[in-house]
């Protein structure tokens, strides 16, 4: 810490990125060499070393990442690998896997395809399910499927550690995700696999190949979805609403990808059960938008993950197929405004300034993109343009702004890191064989009313990322509970299905936060 520190020091009025790539050195060097004391030192400094494992600072590590390689971590399995991956599987020397972070490298946060390069995305989150679930390190594996890349500057690049060749598509790409799950499931049957940052077509079809077949759920499509849905509830109740009233905001998000398709499905599945009206009828409060403007039924070519949330032209008076975001925010004067387009500044001064003439009482900006650089606006722009009373998230952290006469603005970070985690660790300890809708739904309730009224008054929709492993547990436990409640929980060493069935609440809880690694030294002579 006392390096740490000196860094912080020595390198006052240098170039961000250049200071938190040094971070990430000090850090990245101390978990090769003592992994007990990384993870205690991430555990107890987890609000400061989270922007460096993570994001923002993952993804300059991860466009940088063939130059900072020192040592491996993490497998890779390569196209060549076909065949060959059962071998492959069974030669990790741990004896059991509880968690997998697994990517193709194809969208990295917003940066895009980065190859073999994106594999810091596996180890960063795995990171945080040791530091906020309390996974053994030792248990978990971050995975990087080799299938090439379709980043011409990387391809150039000599020191590009991945395959040279564009990527594999069609029955060809399947055919080696497919031998990979196959692989995992035969040597750890009970193990969770979560996909990360794959582009958007093989996000969807993935999950809709493996989710009843594995134990498997797609962070940017389900955990985001809940943590933007715990958000939003909280929106509601910040403007001192009712919960019920989530079924009249104008809620318009931007970006049609895995992420934004994600968060309207599940918002829809809210609204749908909040009103008792079906899926097909509440669909009029939400506005999509994409690189091509508003989505409506006019639009050509329409991608159809996209096609059930387009608007018919007679539902958007005044506006046209493929209308711009500051046209759709004037004339709808949304009560929440929620980017996932991956591109920076898109809400500009123009387009926070009409949210201003929003119809809420306290509009929400969540600018969610990540990292910082893409983030569809600053917390500082929101404020300055929106205006003060509004409430504020990002994907990426922010720091809290000043808005004068003793008054901050109070900056939430909305990332799927709130979800995640418990995700993960409710299902292993549910021995659940496969992650339902209810399960991800009871997480996104339970962290919606983790936080309180008095909380939310001051602009504040998540808890502190200090806190995250209390939060985890109450996460973890309400996905447990909701398996349990399914009849899908297996139980998990020594504490099967009747015991979990028999569990109060607070007794799910207790059994999860006990069950969380924590570092210490194990002994190398045990007492007689
Ligand atoms: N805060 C969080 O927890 C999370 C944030 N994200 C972030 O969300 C972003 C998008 O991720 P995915 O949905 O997986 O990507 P994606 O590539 O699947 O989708 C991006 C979407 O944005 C649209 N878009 C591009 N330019 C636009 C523009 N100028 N105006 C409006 N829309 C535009 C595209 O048409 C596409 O629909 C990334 O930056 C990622 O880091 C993703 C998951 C979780
Ligand atoms: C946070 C995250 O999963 C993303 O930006 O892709
Ligand atoms: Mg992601």
């Amino acid at each position: 810490m006392e390096s740490y520190g000196s860094l912080e020091k020595n390198t006052q009025g240098q170039p961000d990125g250049v200071v938190s790539l040094a971070k990430w050195r000090i850090l990245n060097r101390l978990h090769d060499r003592n992994e007990t004391l990384y993870y205690r030192v991430l555990i107890d400094n987890i609000e400061d070393f989270a922007p460096i494992i993570y994001t923002p600072t993952v993804g300059l590590v991860c466009q940088n990442y063939s130059g900072l390689f020192r040592r491996p971590r993490g497998m890779y399995f390569s196209a060549k690998d076909k065949g060959e991956m059962m071998s492959m599987i069974y030669n990790w020397p741990a004896q059991q896997v509880d968690m997998i972070v697994l990517t193709d490298g194809s969208r990295i946060l917003g940066l895009g395809d980065l190859g073999v390069q994106g594999i810091g995305i596996p180890i960063g989150k795995l990171d945080m399910y040791v530091a906020a679930a309390g996974f053994n390190p030792q248990r978990v594996l971050p995975v990087m499927l080799d299938v090439g890349t379709n980043n011409q500057k990387l391809l150039e690049d000599r020191l590009y550690l991945g395959l040279r060749q564009p990527r594999l598509e069609g029955e060809e790409y399947l055919s080696i995700v497919d031998e990979f799950m196959e692989a995992v499931f035969s040597r750890w049957p009970k193990a969770v696999v979560q996909f990360e940052d794959f582009q958007m077509k093989w996000a969807f079809e993935t999950l809709q190949r493996y989710r009843k077949r594995f134990c498997m759920f797609n962070d940017d499509i389900q955990g985001t979805a809940g943590v933007a849905l715990a958000g939003l509830l909280g929106t509601v109740r910040a403007q001192g609403r009712p919960l019920s009233d989530f079924v009249n905001q104008k809620i318009v998000v931007v970006g049609a990808g895995s992420a934004g398709l994600g968060v309207l499905n599940m918002a829809i599945q809210a609204v749908s059960r909040m009103s008792g009206d079906n899926e097909g009828t509440v669909k009029n409060q939400f506005f999509l938008l994409d690189k091509d403007g508003l989505i409506t039924k006019e639009r050509r070519n329409i991608d159809p993950a996209a096609a059930p949330f387009a608007k018919d032209l007679k539902d958007v008076e005044g506006l046209r197929e493929g209308a711009s975001l500051v046209e759709v925010v004037k004339k709808l004067k949304p009560h929440v405004l929620l980017g996932l387009s991956g591109v920076g500044g898109i809400f500009n001064e123009e387009v926070l300034k009409a949210m201003r003439e929003s119809d809420s009482t306290k509009p929400a900006i969540f600018a969610m993109s990540n990292p910082t650089m893409n983030a569809e606006c600053t917390a500082a722009d929101a404020f300055k343009h929106a205006g003060e009373n509004i409430v504020f998230a990002s994907g990426s952290p922010f720091k809290n702004v000043d808005l004068g006469n003793g008054k901050v603005g109070h900056v939430n970070q909305a990332n799927n890191m709130y979800l995640f985690p418990g995700i993960g660790l409710g299902t292993l300890l549910s021995g659940a064989r496969f992650i339902t809708d209810e399960m991800l739904q009871a997480a996104a309730e339970c962290l919606a009313s983790y936080i309180t009224d008095e909380e939310i008054q001051k602009g504040k929709l998540y808890p502190s990322v200090s806190s995250i492993r209390c939060i985890t547990a109450e996460v973890g436990a309400a996905v447990l509970r909701a398996a349990v409640a399914e009849g899908l929980a297996e139980g998990h060493g020594d504490v099967g299905p009747r015991e979990l069935n028999n569990m109060s609440k607070e007794e799910t809880v207790e059994y999860v936060s006990r069950s969380m690694w924590f570092p210490v030294y194990s002994p190398l002579v045990h007492e007689k």
